[in-house]
């Protein structure tokens, strides 16, 4: 059966692409793209007139909590909040537990995703055992069983000859290391950003100074090695400057922003309390405009949600001991929308790169173009669309958002894995 998408925007961000035209898929590719000549009868006919026909998008910072935390997601649920969100490629992230920091696990998760989950499934591998921080993961097995890059995410990595090791082996099997920034001595304790509303909050709060001073730290390290560096969800103005001026000296670096750090402040915190609790947290206006500008100007190529679930009872701890983290998936194209696109901040084919070929490249993945005989990884969007966050409505397994109520505009409508719908609000 062949399967054709007619009518719609078809964008292919790597070259620029943007026409009004079709797209037919058969046997699980992209088989045309451009005028129809024959339609026949047994044609699977997808009716895409006035919305977006992009690459499958790519989300490379993901928990999926697998092996570990079923109650907060497992791979299957998780692919399919990835789904409804109009994401078809992911990366997780290795604070499982077992953390992935030997092949076994990491086989674990890539089998799991091959045959439970409907998007494609890419892993991260830890850099060190247990995200301990202390002993170095093997690296070179890691990666060859098919890890994408190596991070210790959600914590730092504190030992500068470790680090410094670490960034050697990276460069010389040239892996990306992808960097959470915590300096751990200066930030412990705090829940939210560390100003006016944590001292409303009575909340110790998280200075800014310690994710800017791993970032300095990594771009040294990165700079010293030639390793390839991706820093992880940014969220300060200066952690911007950082990674802006390490490019303009040629250091290779790129760096993510995740939707809740360019759309909302901390004073989420005192309308939604824990669900506003994530790290980096969020932090300032200024904060938030600084992200924008590094979106829009290139120093950050990637947007990545951390998707990050926790269950009710946990978030319903005091501000103190609720964990980190938010549902980030389902609501990310909205608020790319949202914020960065119809507020004219981002061009749509800028906004789309940096959600499908900008991360795929970044991580080495195969996934986020729309071209004659790539995999037929597709979403359709309708950037008009109009919706109200409900996350009683999430595929995800977890709720903990604190864009509940908000009012977003764009939403993905249709969303196909190498030719298989496997979400789909069209009704086709
Ligand atoms: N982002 C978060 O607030 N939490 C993440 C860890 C992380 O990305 O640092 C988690 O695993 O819950
Ligand atoms: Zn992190
Ligand atoms: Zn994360």
């Amino acid at each position: 059966m062949r399967t054709l998408i007619k009518n719609g925007t078809v964008i292919n961000p790597e070259t620029h692409f943007m026409e009004i035209t079709n797209v037919i898929i058969e046997d699980e590719k992209i088989v045309h793209i451009g005028p129809i000549t024959n339609v026949t009868v047994d044609d699977h006919i997808i009716d895409a007139s006035g919305l977006l026909v992009v690459p499958g998008l790519v989300d490379i910072h993901v928990h999926f909590r697998d092996p570990g935390f079923p109650q907060k997601e497992t791979i299957s649920s998780g692919a399919l909040s990835a789904a409804a969100g109009g994401f078809t490629s992911v990366v997780c992230m290795p604070n499982t537990k077992p953390s992935i920091d030997t092949v076994e696990t990491l086989e674990y998760v890539l089998r799991t995703g091959l045959e439970q989950a409907v998007v494609k499934v890419y892993s991260s591998a830890a850099l060190t055992y247990g995200i301990e921080g202390k002993v170095l993961t093997e690296m070179e097995s890691l990666k060859q069983a098919g890890a994408v890059t190596f991070t210790d995410d959600g914590r730092t990595v504190m030992d500068p000859k470790l680090v410094y090791t670490a960034f050697r082996k990276a460069a010389e099997l040239d892996v990306p290391i992808s960097s959470h920034c915590e300096d751990h001595h200066l930030v412990s304790g705090g829940s939210l950003n560390q100003g006016e509303v944590s001292n409303q909050l009575g909340d110790p709060g998280i200075p800014r100074l310690g994710e800017e001073l791993i970032i300095a730290r990594d771009i040294l390290f990165a700079e010293e090695t030639g390793a390839q560096l991706h820093i992880q969800h940014v969220s300060t103005a200066r952690g911007v400057q950082l990674i802006r001026e390490a490019k303009a000296r040629g250091v290779r670096v790129t760096g993510e922003g995740a939707p809740h750090h360019f759309s909302i402040t901390d004073e989420q915190a005192l309308l939604c309390g824990t669900l506003a609790k994530v790290n980096p947290p969020l932090r300032t206006k200024e904060d938030v405009e600084a992200v924008i500008a590094g979106l829009a100007d290139g120093t950050l190529e990637a947007i990545a949600t951390d998707h990050a679930p926790h269950t009710a009872e946990e978030k319903a701890r005091p501000l103190g001991e609720a964990p980190f983290g938010l549902v980030g998936l389902e609501t990310a194209v909205g608020l790319t929308f949202t914020f960065l696109v119809h507020s004219g901040r981002l061009s749509l084919m800028d906004a789309l790169a940096k959600l499908t070929v900008n991360p795929s490249e970044i991580m080495g993945l195969p996934s986020g173009r729309l071209t004659k005989g790539s995999d037929a990884d597709i979403t359709i969007l309708d950037p008009q669309k109009e919706w109200t966050v409900d996350p009683e409505q999430f595929k995800s397994q977890s709720r903990n958002s604190p864009f509940a109520g908000m009012k977003l505009k764009g939403k993905a409508v249709l969303t196909m894995v190498n030719g298989t719908v496997v979400y789909d609000e069209m009704l086709n």
